[in-house]
């Protein structure tokens, strides 16, 4: 049944731009000749949206240029013609996507510092600057009236028709695989959280650049095939304003789903069309996509959102009746999941001269005036789990933080398995085996539960390892959507991850926040199980007692950003300054 719903995954894409290319084949000699001109210009602009459904729609990142980066493939595509380089078309076309995914990444830069509306400044401020350029410059060609030449096969507009919808499918085949590769999931995480980006090992400078490239490098094949169809390109057609209408209808459509890109690019000709029949001036096109855009963002929503989410609600109540029959079948298989994660008779013994795998020296953070953690060490023994806890605004967190490497300007050592790491960024202390968890949600709602999962692994995963370990922390299965997943559970998940990418450390923030008490006994009891059989060891934060009882070996008490106890779990818990400054004598002594 697995395999046979793999397989289907696998081909259904392959079927269907099988399917897109006969579509394509049948429209190019059964529409009539003006439909045909509008429908290459449907193509194109489908292009362009789905390249802004990569950096706005999946990476989140503002980006009102697109037709700037239309314009750099169009121009390279009539430079070359004018030069009659040799190649023909196909390979000025790709010539004038790679120029313009080279723009890309030049634009993307300021994306690494910027965000929301001075980004949109900076892109938008690129569009009008190379709209006034073009305008002086003008296009090869232009002047002395050179016309590209279509490749020789599609010469005709019916052949190029059919050329665009071939472009348009490979297009949209290598952004479906990218999606599901590790980058794709990388601009997903990143539009969410970039902090949690950072903590899983990814670049967040590698996830918005490529997106950037990715984007603009589509961008450029739109431009380069409106060349083909015009045959002179003017730099009307890649207008700043016609940037930042194709933006709005790329929100509005929700263009990182392929499906809505192309029905983006569809609508982006069809309602100048109809205003121009109903004697509208097509200006007035502008106007509807901006009504629309601003109805989708009011509503946080957008077209393929909603369309999807009627969809998965009808097919949510017909799965309904199945997954109770399924649910006595479940448990069985948790219970075989619990023991997959029993710990094996062969698990190794740590060494008894193993030295410490995390230890913190001396380490200190100041905000302005306030001092909030003073010279704060510790050091945690290999497949232990260490509690870290104290009152509220302790510190624990701003330890974390710091250990993590997300307060860099902080004073001390931090040593990961003896190996200094105090220098390193977040991402590359996460690569060397530290990895984190946050009190805030930092689970990308975009991806399954299995895309989230490989991402934050970083490595190769079996389905079977993969299910086990969701199952033994009461997940979901691989193939839910994360958005349907309430937070509680996707923090459950983001542990999973985290364990299944086997760090040296892992520090959990406060992991069981939004479950039950019982629950949060159960996810204890779990928890114990982790260290020996991924040889981890565990700092937890955490404000449930008993769950620390459960699961803590060792203890280290915060107050006021300072050590005030440290050793063992029974010891600290009846140390009377603890009892005195954290909680009180009858807390403790339940
Ligand atoms: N970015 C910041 N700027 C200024 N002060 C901060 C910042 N972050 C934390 N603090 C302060 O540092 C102190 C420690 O905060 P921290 O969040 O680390 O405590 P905590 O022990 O994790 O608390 P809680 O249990 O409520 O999460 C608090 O006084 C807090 O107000």
């Amino acid at each position: 049944m697995l395999l046979a719903n793999r397989r289907v995954r696998t081909l259904a894409p392959i079927a269907i731009a099988v399917l897109a290319l006969v579509l394509g084949w049948a429209l190019s000699v059964g529409l009539s000749g003006y439909v045909v001109y509008l429908a290459i210009s449907m193509v194109t602009a489908s292009i362009a949206v789905l390249g802004l459904g990569v950096v706005t729609g999946s990476a989140g990142i503002i980006a009102l240029c697109q037709l700037t980066f239309g314009a750099i493939g169009a121009w390279v595509v009539a430079w070359l013609n004018v030069q009659e380089a040799p190649g023909g078309f196909i390979v000025w076309l790709i010539a004038g996507g790679l120029v313009a995914g080279l723009a890309g990444i030049l634009i993307g830069l300021p994306a690494l510092r910027l965000r929301g509306v001075n980004l949109a400044v900076v892109t938008l401020g690129f569009a009008a600057a190379f709209d006034v350029m073009l305008v002086q410059t003008q296009f090869p060609g232009q002047t002395d009236g050179v016309s590209v030449e279509r490749p020789a096969l599609f010469s005709s507009d019916r052949e190029y028709f059919f050329f665009c919808a071939i472009v348009l499918v490979v297009c949209a085949l290598g952004v479906f695989l990218l999606q599901r590769s590790r980058i794709g999931s990388s601009w997903k995480a990143v539009a969410f959280s970039e902090r949690g980006t950072a903590a899983v090992g990814q670049s967040v400078r590698l996830a918005k650049l490529s997106a950037f490239a990715v984007s603009a490098a589509l961008g450029g094949v739109s431009g380069g095939l409106l060349a083909g169809q015009v045959g002179i390109p003017y730099a009307s057609s890649f207008t700043p304003i016609q940037s930042l209408a194709l933006y709005i209808l790329a929100v509005m459509s929700g263009a990182y789903l392929i499906d809505m890109a192309i029905f983006g690019g569809i609508l982006w000709v069809l309602v100048p069309e109809l205003l121009k029949r109903w004697g509208v001036p097509q200006d007035w096109g502008f106007v509807v996509f901006g009504l629309l855009g601003i109805q989708a963002l009011t509503s946080g929503s957008n077209l393929g959102e909603a369309i999807r989410g009627a969809f998965r609600t009808r097919v949510k109540r017909r799965q309904a009746a199945i997954v109770a029959a399924a649910a006595a079948a479940t448990e069985d298989a948790t219970t075989t999941a619990l023991d997959a994660f029993a710990v094996p008779e062969a698990a190794l013994p740590v060494p008894a001269d193993a030295g410490p795998v995390l230890e913190v020296r001396g380490l200190g953070v100041e905000f302005g005036a306030l001092k909030a953690l003073s010279e704060v060490s510790l050091a945690v023994q290999p497949r232990t789990i260490m509690g870290l806890i104290g009152p509220n605004g302790a510190g624990k967190s701003t330890f974390v933080d710091a250990v993590s490497g997300f307060l860099p300007q902080h004073t001390g050592t931090v040593l990961l398995d003896g190996e200094d790491i105090t220098q390193l960024v977040p991402a590359a202390r996460a690569r060397r085996g530290l990895r984190r968890t946050f009190q805030q949600d930092r689970v990308p709602p975009q991806l399954t539960v299995e895309a989230y999962v490989r991402f934050v692994a970083r490595r190769r995963l079996d389905h079977d390892e993969l299910a086990e370990a969701l199952a033994f922390l009461g997940c979901p299965p691989p193939e839910e959507h994360l958005s349907n997943v309430d937070v509680g559970t996707r923090r459950l998940i983001e542990v999973a991850a985290a364990v299944l990418s086997g760090p040296k450390v892992l520090i959990l923030d406060e992991p069981a926040a939004g479950l039950s008490h019982e629950e949060h006994l159960q996810f204890g009891q779990r928890l114990t199980r982790i260290p020996s059989r991924f040889d981890t060891a565990i700092v937890i934060i955490e404000h449930d007692l008993d769950l620390v009882r459960t699961v803590c070996t060792e203890i280290t008490v915060l107050d006021f950003g300072r050590v005030l106890a440290q050793g063992q779990q029974q010891e600290v818990l009846e140390n009377p300054a603890v009892i005195a400054a954290y909680m009180g004598d009858a807390e403790l002594g339940s």
